[in-house]
């Protein structure tokens, strides 16, 4: 179980601004949970707090009861916090074949199961599990490496922030199918950040995240019908 309790942050950009504020929030095991909301909202930033490469300048961060708040990435990526980024990073020297390999940390994985999640992703395995992870990658086919990574990780718990991003409309139905998946598989949770709504519609719980702060959390039989009717005090926190 994942728990942030009172998170802030500030940044000294001129002025103190606060990027988010007093966010308090629950992830159980097993749940498929996705924070939406405005953009400039704080949904990255959030991410990035839980996945340690940001430091709140208060709360805390529990996991499974632990206070995770001063670990580093790389101690709470060997706690299970598993996380693909955005913008993914590229690795140069290394193949495609390497990167799921070390992802899984599991040597004796087979050319037959690196190409399960490449195809799970829409990749086909012939074409790329050779292929150097560097520029040469187009930015959707990086993205789409990098969720295979997470998918060979199997971690506790994985945040994903806008997988969507950069991927064509003929894949994204592909992708869909994806998290589907993950949700009925996995037996950790799962984060994701999205504005898409046929990602937002597999959610069990959807979290709104507006000028930093948590306006709305719930399942998301709740939530959803007011987000696509286009509340506007969905994202704004009660101020109509
Ligand atoms: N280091 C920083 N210094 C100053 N402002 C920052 C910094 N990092 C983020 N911000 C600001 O904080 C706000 C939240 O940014 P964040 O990237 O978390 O939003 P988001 O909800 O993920 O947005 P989007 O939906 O557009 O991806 C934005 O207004 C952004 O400009």
């Amino acid at each position: 179980m994942l728990q942030l309790q009172h998170i802030s942050l500030q940044v000294e950009d001129g002025a103190n601004r606060e990027i988010l504020k007093d966010v308090n929030l629950t992830v159980d095991d097993g749940r498929f949970v996705v924070i939406t909301g405005p953009n400039g909202g704080g949904k990255s930033t959030l991410a990035k707090v839980i996945a340690g490469i940001l430091a709140p300048t208060e709360g805390r961060i529990l996991l499974d009861g632990r206070d995770i708040t001063q670990a580093s990435i790389t101690e709470r990526a060997k706690m299970g916090i598993g996380f693909a980024f955005q913008q993914p990073v590229r690795f140069k020297g290394l193949t495609v074949r390497d990167l799921i390999t070390l992802a899984a940390g599991d040597e004796t994985l087979s050319d037959c199961d690196i190409g399960r999640y490449l195809r799970s992703v829409g990749l086909c395995p012939r074409d790329y599990i050779d292929r150097e992870a560097n520029a040469s990658l187009s930015g959707g086919e990086m993205k789409r490496i990098e969720i295979a990574m997470v998918l060979a990780r199997k971690t506790p718990l994985t945040i994903f922030d806008e997988p969507e991003a950069g991927i064509d409309l003929w894949s994204f139905g592909n992708l869909i199918d994806v998290f589907a998946d993950l949700r009925r598989e996995t037996e950790g949770s799962v984060l994701i950040i999205s504005h898409q709504e046929r990602i937002l519609n597999i959610a069990d719980e959807i979290v709104v995240l507006s000028g930093g702060s948590l306006t709305m959390h719930g399942p998301k039989d709740e939530i959803l019908p007011g987000l696509l009717r286009g509340d506007r005090c969905a994202f704004c926190r009660g101020e109509e």
